[in-house]
C-alpha cells in the first residue's frame, strides 16, 4: 500500500511580537513548527521587548487585525487557532467576532477540518494562553480587559492560564500549591465546559508537573521535574502552540500534552546553550528537531582513521572524538567497582572514553535515573531490551563454543546463562501479561551486528564486541546514587547497581583482556574498531525510545487520513 504522507495542520497564531524572539508570535511559529504543524500569525500587538522586559506596546487599529484575520481565514482553512496576547478588550472582541464568522467558510475549509477534529463550522480547536503578565512583570493585558479574555477563554477547547492568570480567570486567590490550582480548574471547568491546563512553573518545588482538567477534574498528567534556569522567556507561548499543533494532527489530550510537555522540556534544558539575551532567555525550540536530524546522520560511526590497521601496543590506540553535535562532556572514567581487567581493556575504554560520557550524558540515561523518564519511553526501552538480552544471550553462547579453553568456555556460558535466568527477570516481571512489540530497527541493527560478530569474527574481536553491554551497564549503575523506594524505576537501577552484575561485567572484561593479549596486531585493530561500533549501538539503543512520540503521532495522522478522504 503506498503511504500516506502525514497530515501537517494548519494553526494560526493570534498574538503579539518579540523581537528577540523567544516569545509571542516567534515562538508561537517556532514551537507549531517543532510539533509538526503549518504555522501561521497574525500579530495584535507590536512589543518592543528582549529578555530584560517590556519597553514599549504599539497597537495597531483593530480594522487592521481585522484585515490580517480575513487575508489569513478567506484563504486558508485553519485547522486550530492558538492566541497569546490580546492585549485590550477591543482586539478580544475584534478576534471573537472573527472566530464566530470563521463558522461560514466555504466548503473545502469545513471538509478539510472535519479530517482533523470531526464536522464543525467553527475551527474544531481553539487553545486560548490568557496571556496577562510578562515574566518580568510588565502587564500584556489591560486591567479592564479582564472580563473580556475571562469570556473568551469560555470559548475555548482548553485554555492555558499560569497560576496567576489562573486565579484572575476563577476569581481566586492565586493557588499556592498544585492542589489548590487544580481546584480551582476544576470547579471553572465544570462551571463553563471547557478544559484548563494547570502549569505549576510560578510554584515551587522538585516538580514542574502540568495537569489537563476537566469539568470530572485531572484527565492527564505530565509529571517534569523542576530544571534550574533562567531560561523560561516564552514558555506559556511556546507550551500551548505545541500543543494546539498536536490536538489538530489528531492526538488525544494525553498524547499531544505528553508530547507538547516533554518537547518544551528539553527546549528549557538547553535554553542556555543558545546564549540568547542578559535577561531571561528563551527556550531552545530547535534542539529536538536537531536531535533527530543528528540522528538520521550517515556519517561512519568510527572514522576508518580512528583506529589504526595493527595494533602492536596499547598505547597505539588513541581516544576516538564522541558524536558531533552532541555534547561532549569530559571523557569517561572507568568506575572502581568495574576497572579495565589489564592494559588492553583500559585502553579499550579510553578509546572509547569521549562517546561514553555522551552515553552516560544522554537525554535518556539522565531521565531514567533521575526518575523523570516518560512511562511509555521507559516500556519501549524495556520492551526492546527483552528482545535484545534474548539475542545477546545467544552471541555470548556462540563466542563461549568460539573460546581457546574450556576455562573460558564456562565462563561465557555461565554469562549467557545469567543474562536470561537473571537479568531478563526484571523484564518479565515488568511486562507480564503484556504483548511484546515486534523488534526496533535499532535493537534488529545493534543484536545482528553482535550475532554476526560473535558467528564470524575472530575471537577476540567477538569478545570485545560483547563487553560494552555488561561494561557500560555496570559503570552507569556503579556510578548512580542508590534509587529511593519512590523512584519509578528502582527495580531496574537496583539491578545494574548490584555487585553481582559488577562482577559478571568484571568477567566480560577479564576474558576481552585475555583475547586481545592473545590476538594478532590485525585482529587487536578490529576489536577496538568492534568495541568502539558497540558502544554506539549502545547510545543508539538508550535514546531511540526519545523518538517515541513522533512516530505515534504520525500513526494518528495517518488514520484520519485514510478515513477523511484527500487533503484540500
Ligand atoms: N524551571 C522550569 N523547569 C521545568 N519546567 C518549567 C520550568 N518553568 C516552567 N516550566 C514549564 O513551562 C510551562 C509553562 O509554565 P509556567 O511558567 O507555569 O507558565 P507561563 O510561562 O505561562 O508563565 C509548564 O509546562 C511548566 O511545567
Ligand atoms: C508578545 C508576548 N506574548 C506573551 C508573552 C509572555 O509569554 P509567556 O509564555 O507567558 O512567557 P513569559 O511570561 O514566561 O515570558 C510575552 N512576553 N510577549
Amino acid at each position: 500500500m503506498t503511504p500516506v504522507p502525514a497530515l501537517v495542520p494548519r494553526v494560526l497564531s493570534i498574538a503579539g511580537t518579540d523581537p528577540s524572539g523567544g516569545a509571542g508570535t516567534a515562538a508561537d511559529t517556532k514551537s507549531i513548527t517543532a510539533a509538526g504543524g503549518y504555522a501561521m500569525a497574525v500579530v495584535t500587538c507590536l512589543v518592543a521587548q528582549s529578555t530584560r522586559g517590556v519597553r514599549e506596546v504599539h497597537t495597531p487599529p483593530t480594522a487592521f487585525l481585522r484585515a490580517q484575520l480575513d487575508a489569513v481565514g478567506q484563504d486558508v482553512a485553519i485547522d486550530a487557532v492558538k492566541t497569546g496576547m490580546l492585549g485590550t478588550t477591543e482586539i478580544i472582541e475584534t478576534v471573537w467576532a472573527w472566530l464566530e464568522e470563521l463558522g461560514s467558510q466555504p466548503a473545502q475549509h469545513a471538509a478539510r477540518r472535519a479530517q482533523v477534529a470531526g464536522p464543525g463550522g467553527r475551527p474544531p480547536l481553539l487553545v486560548v494562553d490568557p496571556v496577562m503578565v510578562a515574566t518580568s512583570g510588565d502587564r500584556l493585558l489591560e486591567p479592564q480587559a479582564e472580563a473580556a479574555m475571562t469570556a473568551l477563554c469560555q470559548r475555548a477547547t482548553v485554555i492555558t492560564p499560569n497560576i496567576a492568570e489562573l486565579a484572575v480567570i476563577t476569581g481566586q486567590e492565586p493557588a499556592t500549591t498544585a492542589e489548590e490550582a487544580l481546584d480551582q480548574a476544576r470547579a471553572w471547568s465544570q462551571r463553563t465546559g471547557t478544559d484548563v491546563l494547570v502549569k505549576t512553573g510560578h510554584l515551587s518545588g522538585e516538580m514542574a508537573t502540568t495537569f489537563w482538567v476537566g469539568p470530572d477534574g485531572v484527565l492527564a498528567q505530565v509529571p517534569t521535574r523542576r530544571l534550574a534556569t533562567t531560561s523560561t522567556h516564552g514558555t506559556g507561548c511556546s507550551l500551548s502552540s505545541a500543543l494546539a499543533a498536536r490536538l489538530a494532527a489528531g492526538q488525544e489530550p494525553a498524547q499531544a500534552l505528553a508530547w507538547s510537555c516533554h518537547w518544551l522540556h528539553e527546549a528549557i534544558a538547553h535554553g542556555a546553550e543558545l546564549g540568547v539575551g542578559q535577561g531571561h532567555g528563551p527556550v531552545d525550540h530547535s534542539h529536538r528537531s536537531r536531535r533527530l536530524a543528528l540522528a538520521a546522520d550517515t556519517a561512519p560511526w568510527v572514522p576508518r582513521d580512528a583506529v589504526p590497521p595493527a595494533l602492536e601496543h596499547p598505547d597505539e590506540l588513541r581516544a576516538v572524538a564522541g558524536v558531533p553535535g552532541l555534547p561532549s562532556p569530559p571523557a569517561a572514567h572507568p568506575d572502581r567497582a568495574v576497572p579495565p581487567q589489564g592494559p588492553w581493556t583500559r585502553a579499550l575504554w579510553r578509546s572509547a572514553g569521549p562517546l561514553i560520557a555522551q552515553i552516560q550524558d544522554s537525554g535518556f540515561v539522565r531521565a531514567l535515573v533521575e526518575g523523570t523518564l516518560a512511562a511509555p519511553e521507559f516500556d519501549f526501552y524495556l520492551a526492546q531490551d527483552t528482545h535484545y538480552l534474548a539475542r545477546y544471550a545467544k552471541a555470548l553462547a556462540t563466542v563461549s563454543t568460539r573460546a581457546p579453553s574450556a576455562a573460558q568456555t564456562a565462563q561465557w556460558a555461565r554469562t549467557a546463562a545469567a543474562v536470561i535466568d537473571d537479568e531478563a527477570e526484571l523484564h518479565r516481571t515488568w511486562l507480564a501479561g503484556r504483548e511484546l512489540p515486534a523488534e526496533s530497527p535499532v535493537c534488529l541493527a545493534y543484536t545482528d551486528f553482535l550475532q554476526a560478530t560473535a558467528s564470524v569474527e575472530p575471537y577476540a574481536v567477538a569478545a570485545a564486541a560483547l563487553l560494552p553491554c555488561p561494561w557500560l551497564y555496570a559503570h552507569i549503575g556503579a556510578g548512580m546514587p542508590h534509587p529511593g523506594p519512590d523512584h519509578p524505576y528502582a527495580a531496574w537501577l537496583s539491578t545494574y547497581h548490584d555487585p553481582v552484575f559488577a562482577r559478571m561485567s568484571n568477567q566480560a572484561a577479564a576474558l576481552t583482556e585475555q583475547a586481545m593479549a592473545q590476538a594478532t596486531p590485525t585482529e587487536r585493530s578490529r576489536a577496538a574498531r568492534a568495541f568502539l561500533i558497540a558502544c554506539r549501538h549502545e547510545l543508539e539503543f538508550f535514546e531511540q525510545a526519545r523518538r517515541l512520540g513522533d512516530m505515534q503521532a504520525g500513526g494518528a495522522a495517518v488514520g484520519q487520513m485514510q478515513d477523511g478522504g484527500a487533503p484540500a
